[in-house]
């Protein structure tokens, strides 16, 4: 359901530092200068002093309304904001810094739009994505059916080595729920690629998602010789024992 207002292309309703990227890719300019020239910047020094691992791009993906700007919101603001659902116009943005051990980790992070009429928009930008963290609602069978496309879409056009990311999101919503968790770990199982229920709601698994994608992206740009290969699946699922065992679900 979607009420008339929408978010995104630089509406401050919903995150400050949500841009108009969409619109700043498609016609060379920014619609706010001074933040093109903020990112300019950015991207020009790498954001800051030490070692980094830069700007890799993480995506967001899935159906409208499984909450892609709630979970994002939720990692970059620590907080929820309940009540009407308006849907993502084109693309929205944020950058974020994940410390990885002694590494900051500068993740630039894309909101895309779930619906179907800016899906052309949106696999314009998976090409560039290290990352993509696909989200289904677990109380909504539509959203979790469609991910099958999703992944076929993602495998089109993404590279082959992209980071991806299965997530059932509103793992608050228990009495809702129409997908089992085991029905997720299948799916991921079958695709070979990791997967976590997450809530934007409660934050549970947030972190760890983006955390886990930002460890993965610097053990790929960063190679220590010494340090033995990061296994994202193993870490998820230790990390993910961890929160299950703390009575989270
Ligand atoms: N209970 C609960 N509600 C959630 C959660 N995540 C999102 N919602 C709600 O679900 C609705 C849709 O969330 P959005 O974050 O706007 O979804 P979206 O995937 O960004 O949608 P599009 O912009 O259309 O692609 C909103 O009413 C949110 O408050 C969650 O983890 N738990």
């Amino acid at each position: 359901m979607k009420n008339s207002t929408q978010k995104g292309l630089g509406d401050p309703g919903i995150n400050q530092t949500f841009r108009a990227a969409y619109t700043q890719k498609q016609t060379g300019k920014s619609n706010n200068r001074k933040n093109q020239t903020k990112q300019e910047k950015l991207a020009r020094r790498g954001g800051g002093r030490g070692a980094h691992v830069r700007r890799p791009l993480t995506i967001l993906v899935g159906d409208s309304g499984v909450g892609k700007t709630s979970l994002l919101v939720q990692f970059d603001q620590g907080k929820f904001i309940p009540g009407s659902f308006s849907a993502t116009v084109g693309i929205g943005f944020t950058n974020k810094v994940v410390p990885v051990d002694n590494v900051k980790v500068k993740l630039q992070i894309w909101d895309t739009a779930g619906q179907e009429r800016f899906r052309s928009v949106t696999h314009a930008y998976y090409r560039d994505a290290h990352a993509l963290l696909l989200l289904y609602d677990i109380t909504s069978k539509s959203s979790f059916d469609n991910i099958r496309a999703w992944l076929t879409e993602i495998h089109e056009y993404a590279q082959s080595d992209v980071v991806i990311m299965l997530l059932g999101n509103k793992a608050d919503m228990n009495s809702d729920r129409t997908i089992r968790r085991e029905e997720g770990e299948r799916l991921a199982r079958e695709y070979s690629v990791p997967f976590m229920e997450t809530s934007a709601k409660t934050g549970v698994n947030v972190e760890l998602a983006f955390t886990a994608v930002a460890k993965e992206l610097k053990s790929r740009a960063i190679q220590h010789p010494s340090e033995p290969k990061f296994k994202i699946h193993e870490y998820i699922e230790a990390q993910k024992e961890k929160s299950s065992c703390c009575g989270f679900f």
